[in-house]
């Protein structure tokens, strides 16, 4: 089935409705309705507190919604972040979670984990079965590190990375577990503008994949050249979704993120 996403009709590959999340009397999220097409980038912006990273949270099954429903690709996602990055959604964290005493390559094996299929005995006797998914999984990791600029680093310590190339290791590292949909939580936090660009190309890359990526940033810059389309939480409701264009230029949004405009007040 084809559904009209935006103005591109897009397969589906993401349905979310009615997503609500409270924590006590706090309604972090509340009824979000949310779709993600095939090949798609879109983008979750809105001030600080606004439930974009609780939103992730419950499309990734760290929270279960209190409220409504998450289907990727025609599978309701269960409360279970195993589970979720087995059915095919991978995600990176806002707060750098690498394994800094392990090498870059073995950061991203790490991420293949779920796809492995040896059990504890044949890994335990190092059997056939377990040399060759070995095998496959370092020369995956070792492709990811290529296809994200990191090939010369993967016997390095993740500790000794630059910061940004911590970023793209994370980001390697979710592609690992063969996602069909990445969530990306403030990829460009503390770039400086050559790492922001290089992220913004490394997105269109992973599109050209064959993934949908779902992005949530605070740098609008790079979120009005990067996403085909922008969805806005303020105070955990849906305020607008719609193209670069109709995002940036409506009210609502400018007065979400600045208030009202000076002098608006006398004119009212
Ligand atoms: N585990 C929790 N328990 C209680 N309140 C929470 C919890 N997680 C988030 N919140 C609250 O939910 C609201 C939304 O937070 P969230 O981190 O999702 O916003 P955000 O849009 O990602 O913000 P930022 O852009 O600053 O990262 C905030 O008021 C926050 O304090």
């Amino acid at each position: 089935m084809t559904a009209t996403v935006g103005d591109t009709p897009h397969k589906p590959v993401l349905r979310v409705s009615g997503v609500t999340m409270r924590f006590g009397g706090l309604t972090a999220v509340d009824g979000v309705d949310f779709t993600v097409g095939e090949q798609e980038i879109v983008g979750l912006i809105g001030p600080n507190g606004a439930g974009k990273t609780t939103f992730f949270n419950c499309l990734t099954g760290m929270y279960v919604p209190t409220a409504g429903q998450v289907i990727y690709r025609g599978t309701p996602l269960s409360g279970r972040p195993d589970l979720v990055t087995k059915a095919g959604v991978a995600r990176t964290f806002q707060n750098i979670r690498l394994f800094p005493n392990m090498t870059v390559v073995e950061n991203v094996k790490v991420g293949r984990h779920c796809r492995t299929t040896v059990g504890a005995l044949s890994a335990l006797v190092r059997g056939p079965k377990y040399r060759r998914e070995e095998r496959e999984t370092e020369a995956q990791a070792r492709e990811l590190l290529d296809f994200v600029g990191l090939a010369d680093a993967a016997d390095d310590l993740a500790r000794n990375l630059p910061y940004g190339d911590q970023r793209r290791l994370e980001i390697a590292r979710a592609l690992a577990s063969d996602p069909g949909l990445l969530l990306l939580d403030e990829p460009t936090a503390g770039m400086n503008p050559l790492e922001t660009a290089q992220t913004k190309d490394l997105v269109f890359k992973i599109r050209d994949r064959g993934l949908a990526v779902v992005v949530i940033e605070h740098d609008m810059r790079f979120i009005f050249t990067l996403c085909d389309r922008v969805a806005v939480l303020v105070q955990g409701r849906k305020l607008i979704e719609g193209s670069p264009a109709q995002v940036q230029h409506d009210e609502r949004v400018i007065a979400a993120y600045i208030g009202t405009p000076a002098g608006s007040e006398q004119q009212a």
